[in-house]
């Protein structure tokens, strides 16, 4: 992929979807309201394994929803993760591949719905719409690796450096990039010298398809280690192949400050999709009980963000698919053509 095609795969997408895409919702979150135990090291990549019926159904759920963007259960799927549970090599590598292969399954199943549905007219609420959707290649953190919650801190001690973290993620990036993907999101990036190390990495492995960085925040102005968002975004504004940049898993009610602050270091399309605002408690890996915000609260925001420059807005943890139904109601251009 040239590097012209690379950035007007978003500019396309923006254009036919009337100026704001919107990102599908928490994935990992989904799949445990549907019953997976995600208690383990690799938290929704165990779906991977375990029940990737599942991740296609939800996949399939978030496209009715109305979502242009699918982010795959590659989160915590990793090659260091899979031999650790005894895989070897090149099935760690199959599994990786696995997680894209599901998620393009559910955008061909979501076509033929569309095709069904505008035949039979009855979609039952259902977003049938025959649209561009991409594929987003989730990679997750080191921290999401450590299965720790360390991606809430981005703390990782002086013995990992930026080597450390290309050596740690370029394999898994570069089948990644050759698994038909459409894009790479590398997502809830919780410091810069994993922003670093992923911009270098995707220069010196030549990776042909496109990525979003989206980094997360607990303060509303910092990313979560406390490195400055600023500098954060100025590395993804350096970097000709990151398409978009943006915030993710994050409390709604810090983001239109973010917004602001990115805008005053980049162009590039502006990503969000923040969390339910609940908390996390790392250790029982269970979510705080009702610290979060209603669909309705959620989905009030939205304007805003899009008034001050999100380009692209989903959810994250806890989100549903009903907040992401909801997000495309609010948004004016798509509401009169939701039941097509
Ligand atoms: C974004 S957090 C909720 C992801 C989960 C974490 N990496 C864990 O394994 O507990
Ligand atoms: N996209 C990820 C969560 C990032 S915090 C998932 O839901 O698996
Ligand atoms: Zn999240």
């Amino acid at each position: 992929m040239g590097r012209a095609h690379m950035s007007s795969l978003m500019t396309d997408l923006l254009r036919h979807s009337g100026g704001v895409a919107v990102i599908d919702g928490g994935l990992a979150t989904e799949l445990e309201r549907h019953g997976a135990d995600l208690n383990d090291p690799l938290w929704s990549a165990k779906c991977l394994l375990t029940s990737p019926h599942l991740v296609r159904a939800v996949h399939l759920d978030y496209l009715e929803a109305g979502a242009d963007i699918i982010i795959t259960a590659s989160y915590q799927a990793t090659i260091q993760g899979f031999e650790a549970k005894g895989f070897s090599t090149e099935e760690s590598e199959a599994l990786l591949k696995k997680s894209v292969e599901i998620a393009c399954d559910a955008r061909v199943i979501y076509y033929e719905r569309c095709k069904e549905g505008s035949l039979d007219g009855n979609n039952n609420g259902r977003v049938l719409k025959l649209r561009s959707i991409l594929v987003a290649a989730s990679v997750g953190s080191y921290g999401a690796y450590l299965a720790d919650g360390s991606e809430y801190s981005g703390n990782y001690g002086d013995k990992i450096t930026l080597q450390y973290l290309k050596d740690f993620h370029r394999r898994r990036v570069k089948i990644l990039a050759e698994s038909g993907a459409d894009l790479i999101a590398f997502e809830t990036i919780p410091n810069k010298i994993e922003a670093q190390a992923y911009a270098e990495l995707i220069e010196d492995e030549g990776i042909t398809i496109p990525a979003w960085f989206s980094f997360n925040s607990k303060d509303g102005i910092n990313v979560v280690s406390g490195d400055s968002l600023i500098e954060c975004v100025s590395i993804a504004e350096s970097c000709k192949k990151v398409v978009a940049v943006g915030i993710n898993c994050t409390p709604p009610r810090f983001i239109q400050g973010l917004i602001l602050s990115m805008k005053k270091v980049t162009t590039k399309p502006i990503l969000i999709y923040p969390n339910s605002g609940e908390s996390y408690d790392a250790e029982r890996k269970e979510w705080v009980q009702n610290s979060g915000v209603s669909d309705e609260d959620f989905v009030s925001y939205v304007d805003k963000w899009c008034e001050v420059g999100a380009s692209l807005v989903g959810g994250c943890c806890r989100t549903t698919p009903n907040t992401i139904r909801a997000i495309c109601r609010t948004l004016p251009h798509r509401s009169a053509d939701q039941s097509c």
